[in-house]
């Protein structure tokens, strides 16, 4: 596949990307590597010792170290030095002691996250680059290093105490109870609103999630052209929805968030994407998703990333109100992880049932580590929000009782779109 775009095949230390690496529709390239991360963790796992295995598994700092190359954005200052620098000079730029930042540099590049071309000396790599304080993906690690972290180190007490072991109020979501100590109550949605730089940092890492999941494949797979309008539920700065202005310009789209997000969606719109706003072909317009119905009888309502976010009882709120707005015509599309079972007879039912592919044998049904992200994001969900990513029937469950039937599953590889009419 990289050989066919451009006739050649990254190396570890490339130092740019790769044309594939920005491709929109990147499913074909998703399928293969989710058999081949799954493979090699499968025959890693089960040729290594356990105890060799087990501490790979939590020695892991590599968290802290990439934190530290974002926040003293390591990889901007290596951009001036394509052919490295030495480790003492980085260290007197970012203010560290040069020895300890050489350690934290050897991990990384280990990793592949920059690269070591002389002794001592490092440059940026085609992973390190992703870390650049204008890449979107660099939001979405920062999330993740700064704010689910927290949560992520209280699971175990989250699970055990009583005020929170048996709740799905998005306030009691171990990120929030961590926030509880600093004197921060509510949801992680009202704190994060409430933030400047987090809420602007959280929009931006919106736009790295679609290229993490590769989301931007629905604007190829899905017909589109069929449609000519659309809303795009919480649809925050646009991830989804301005390079939908840019490839079917014949669509008129309405984008719903809270204020304080379409503030930051019309600058982004007003700088990237102003034609779309000098033809009227999108409309930002405020709603509270949970007490308020979208704008009425247009033809596709997308949730992507939205029903994921909220528990059982939320989601529903938002999915009736939604079901509201739409007319005999009108579309719903959920595009989220659609969670597969890890048996291999329950995942030969998923597969019966809605075509999930399964994974070669002696592999694991669901593709294993090939499929790491969804099971992550399921747990960074609750960790962030007391949500779920959902099964199928989870889904169905959902969907029946807020009065959509499930149409088609889009299955772009990574995510799914479900694709629902009114029942
Ligand atoms: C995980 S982001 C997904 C954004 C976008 N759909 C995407 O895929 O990039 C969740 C979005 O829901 C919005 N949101 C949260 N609470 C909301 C509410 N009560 N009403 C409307 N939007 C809300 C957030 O502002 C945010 O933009």
């Amino acid at each position: 596949l990289y050989e066919q775009v451009d006739g050649t095949v990254p190396s570890i230390d490339s130092a740019e990307f790769h044309p594939l690496d920005e491709a929109l529709d990147q499913v074909e390239l998703k399928v293969a590597v989710r058999t081949l991360e799954g493979a090699c963790a499968q025959l890693c796992t089960t040729l290594a010792p356990p105890g060799h295995t087990a501490i790979n598994l939590v020695q892991v700092y590599d968290y802290s170290c990439v934190r530290l190359a974002v926040r003293e954005n390591i990889t901007n200052i290596l951009m001036d030095y394509p052919k490295g620098l030495h480790v003492n000079e980085l260290a007197k730029k970012i203010k560290v002691e040069p020895k300890k930042l050489s350690r934290i540099m050897r991990l990384l590049a280990t990793r592949g996250c920059y690269s070591e071309v002389a002794k001592d000396v490092y440059a940026n790599t085609r992973l390190s680059l992703v870390l650049h304080s204008e890449n979107p993906v660099r939001h979405m690690v920062n999330l993740h290093t700064e704010s689910a972290s927290k949560g992520g180190a209280l699971i175990y007490e989250n699970l055990k105490e009583p005020r929170t072991a048996y709740s799905y109020h998005p306030d009691h979501c171990p990120v929030m109870v961590a926030n509880n100590k600093e004197g921060i109550t509510g949801a992680f949605f009202d704190w994060m609103r409430q933030r400047d730089s987090t809420r602007e940092s959280y929009h931006r890492s919106m736009q790295g999630l679609s290229i993490i999941m590769g989301s931007s494949a629905v604007l190829t797979q899905f017909p589109f052209n069929n449609y000519s309008t659309v809303v795009d539920v919480g649809g925050g700065i646009g991830a989804f929805s301005l390079p939908l202005a840019k490839v079917h310009k014949h669509v008129k789209i309405t984008v719903h968030d809270l204020p304080e997000a379409l503030t930051q969606a019309r600058s982004v719109w007003a700088r990237d994407c102003p034609e779309a706003i000098q033809e009227h072909r999108v409309e930002f317009s405020e709603l509270d998703f949970f007490a308020q119905m979208p704008v009425a009888g247009q033809d596709i309502y997308y949730l992507r990333n939205i029903i994921h976010d909220w528990p059982d009882e939320e989601s529903l709120l938002i999915l009736r109100n939604v079901r509201k707005a739409m007319g005999p015509h009108s579309r719903v599309l959920i595009h989220d992880y659609v969670v597969r079972q890890v048996n291999r007879e329950q995942a030969a039912l998923e597969a019966s049932k809605f075509g999930a592919t399964m994974a070669p044998e002696p592999m694991l049904p669901n593709f294993g580590v090939g499929n790491i992200r969804m099971y992550q994001q399921d747990v960074t969900m609750f960790i962030m929000h007391n949500a779920k990513e959902r099964t199928l029937p989870e889904f169905l469950e959902l969907s029946d009782a807020a009065g959509l039937k499930l149409e088609k599953i889009w299955d772009l590889s990574e995510a799914c779109v479900l694709e629902y009419t009114a029942a």
